[in-house]
């Protein structure tokens, strides 16, 4: 039997210590050994050493003993002592960070991805950039987690589910064990692309709500927006080969609801503060902290029009964030357009 099947507690290395990183090592901290977290900024590094407090992100939360910093470099022994490193960094920069430390990344390590995105340069998802940056076989034993989670809520043991996906089934249900507890559950999918897809157009979706919420549509149009959109999403990851029901899993429906539905969600708030009239660049400025469906919208509408899938919810978010259109002409527009069989270009 594998060593961590008897012992499933581990030595963990989360790499990004926003809110998300942060909230999965403060999690991860209370079922494992020890989880190190690593930041290029060399003031979080010093205030979670020195007082269990990450200065930037998560202020509130004091951090236990066993939660350390590392950083701003990588070393070869923070990589020998991990059995877990989990990837909490923003889509647009993973290929760079997954470059810096491919030389002491090893099979033995289980890899956790726990971002969302499409990168703008290669329309491609984080399990395409592990693969490119990585090789097969470390993609192949990677994990991607997904699902309704907002930080600030696991830091209060909020009841939270989520999914991981990967190739390798062992792997797969070694990440289970790994965040397993009574308040943070892990179900197990094996449609990488299906959850990878779902979790970064979600994200465009909560911004088209926001700008909806904001210029003061109600419920009956979220629900539309919602149900419209899901089909966008289903339409495109039929053509990308995925099973059409992980769009309806936490990964799909289940974040899809959350983040469009609150404005705990940074991209939702991004759309809200759009429809009241801030400039993309003074919200973004402002928000300190990434809102994903900015660039994945860019993404989004290209990999739509390179698959020729049907998007008009993702290609309106796309000219109101880029081409300057305004928030009431784009929900009119999108009101305006003929509606179709219900399940056009899915089936
Ligand atoms: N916050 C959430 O509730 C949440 C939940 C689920 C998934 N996610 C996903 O997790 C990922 C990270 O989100 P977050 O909320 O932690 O973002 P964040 O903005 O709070 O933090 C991002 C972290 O990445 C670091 N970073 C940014 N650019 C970098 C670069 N070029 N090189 C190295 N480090 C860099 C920042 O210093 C920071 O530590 C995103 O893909 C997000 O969609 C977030
Ligand atoms: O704050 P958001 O919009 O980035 O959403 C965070 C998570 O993705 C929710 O699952």
């Amino acid at each position: 039997m594998t060593d961590y099947m008897m012992n499933p507690a581990s030595n963990v290395l989360v790499i990004g210590s926003g809110n998300f990183g942060t909230a999965l090592a403060f999690h991860l901290a209370s079922l494992n050994d020890s989880v190190r977290m690593w930041s290029r900024d060399t003031k979080v590094v010093e205030g979670i050493n020195s007082n269990h407090k990450n200065i930037k992100y998560l202020t509130h939360v004091t951090l236990p003993d066993n939660l350390s910093a590392v950083g701003p470099d990588f070393t070869k022994e923070m990589f020998k002592t991990a059995d877990v490193v989990l990837m909490s960094i923003p889509t647009q920069h993973l290929r760079h960070i997954l470059t810096k430390i491919k030389p002491f990344i090893r099979r033995s390590h289980l890899l956790i991805m726990a971002n969302k995105g499409i990168e703008n340069s290669t329309l491609e998802l984080p399990c395409s950039i592990v693969e490119g940056c990585l090789g097969e076989q470390i993609a192949h034993n990677t994990v991607y987690l997904s699902g309704p989670s907002f930080a600030a809520e696991l830091v209060v043991r909020e009841p939270t589910c989520v999914t991981v996906a990967s190739k390798n089934a062992e792997r797969s249900a070694w990440a289970q064990k790994v965040f397993h507890c009574s308040h943070f559950r892990v179900y197990l999918s094996s449609d990488i692309i299906g959850v990878e897809l779902a979790g970064s157009i979600k994200n465009v979706l909560a911004i088209a709500s926001g700008i909806s919420t904001g210029l003061g549509y109600q419920s009956n149009t979220r629900a539309a927006l919602l149900t419209r959109g899901l089909s966008e999403m289903t339409r495109m990851g039929v053509k990308l080969g995925c099973d059409p029901l992980t769009m309806c899993g936490l990964s799909g429906v289940g974040d899809l609801f959350l983040t469009c539905t609150s404005e705990k969600s940074r991209n939702f708030t991004v759309g809200l503060r759009l429809a009241q009239g801030m400039s993309l660049e003074e919200i973004t400025k402002n928000l300190g902290s990434v809102a994903e469906g900015v660039a994945t919208t860019k993404s989004a509408h290209q990999l739509c029009r390179k698959l020729k899938v049907y998007s008009p919810i993702i290609d309106e978010v796309y000219q109101v964030l880029y081409h300057g259109k305004c928030a009431r002409d784009a929900v009119d527009d999108l009101l305006n357009i003929e509606p179709l069989h219900e399940l056009h270009m899915i089936r």
